[in-house]
């Protein structure tokens, strides 16, 4: 797949990827980094994914199909599918201890995921390169090692924490930041704040 896109190519002058010295030991469960986050937060509408630090910078994490996840009957949507590899993917900020958004993600579909169906997804740093953090995932049906249903190729981009103050509803915002959980989370990903 590399090399196919503009853009999701490490340039040759990358750097591997470093996993925090206090980053959570393999095996440890992710918290949500926000309560109403589609993807790993609370919230009965949401993926509800559970996310666990991996080897090296790798991250797990499984989610089930539920009836309100369908596109066709029966059937995962595929931008259902994508949250899931985008959220698993942006889980891999807790092992670098970075705060990064999504810039790209490229998706294949391999195939179709059925209601009922427990995704299980990877997710690894493949290389780095200034403020650009180059990254893939996997999810299998079923089981870690079950079929493949969907890969994905992605460019994360570092960003400070003003990035979320300059650009979320100020609603959000102001909860956010008198929340000392929140603002916690917040200030643990920014090493450098
Ligand atoms: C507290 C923890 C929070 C964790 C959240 C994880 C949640 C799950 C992940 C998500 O879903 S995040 C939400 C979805 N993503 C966004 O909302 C991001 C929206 N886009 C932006 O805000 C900006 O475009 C972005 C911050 C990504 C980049 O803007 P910047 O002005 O900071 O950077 P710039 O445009 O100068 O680009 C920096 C480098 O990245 C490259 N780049 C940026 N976007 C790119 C892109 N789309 N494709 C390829 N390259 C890209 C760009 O070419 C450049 O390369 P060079 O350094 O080599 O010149």
């Amino acid at each position: 797949m590399s090399g196919r896109t503009t853009g999701l190519t490490p340039p040759e002058d990358s750097k591997a990827p470093v996993r925090h010295p206090d980053a959570p030991a393999p095996g440890e469960t992710l918290g949500a980094h926000y309560d109403q986050c589609f993807g790993c937060g609370h919230q009965p509408g949401g993926l509800g994914l559970t996310t666990r630090a991996g080897e090296g910078v790798s991250v797990t994490a499984e989610f089930t199909v539920r009836t309100g996840h369908q596109g066709a009957p029966g059937l995962a949507h595929g931008g259902v599918l994508a949250a899931a590899l985008d959220e698993t993917l942006g889980s891999l900020n807790w092992l670098q201890r970075v705060i990064a958004v999504t810039g790209r993600l490229e998706t294949d579909f391999v195939r179709p995921v059925p209601v009922g169906a427990e995704l299980h997804l990877e997710a690894r740093v493949d290389a780095v390169h200034g403020r650009k953090i180059y990254c893939s995932a996997t999810g299998r049906i079923d089981a870690p090692d079950g079929p493949v249903a969907v890969r994905a190729q992605a460019l994360f981009i570092e960003v400070r924490v003003d990035h979320f103050i300059e650009n979320g509803r100020t609603e959000e915002i102001d909860a956010a930041l008198a929340d000392p959980d929140q603002v916690r989370v917040a200030r643990a990903f920014e090493v450098n704040p």
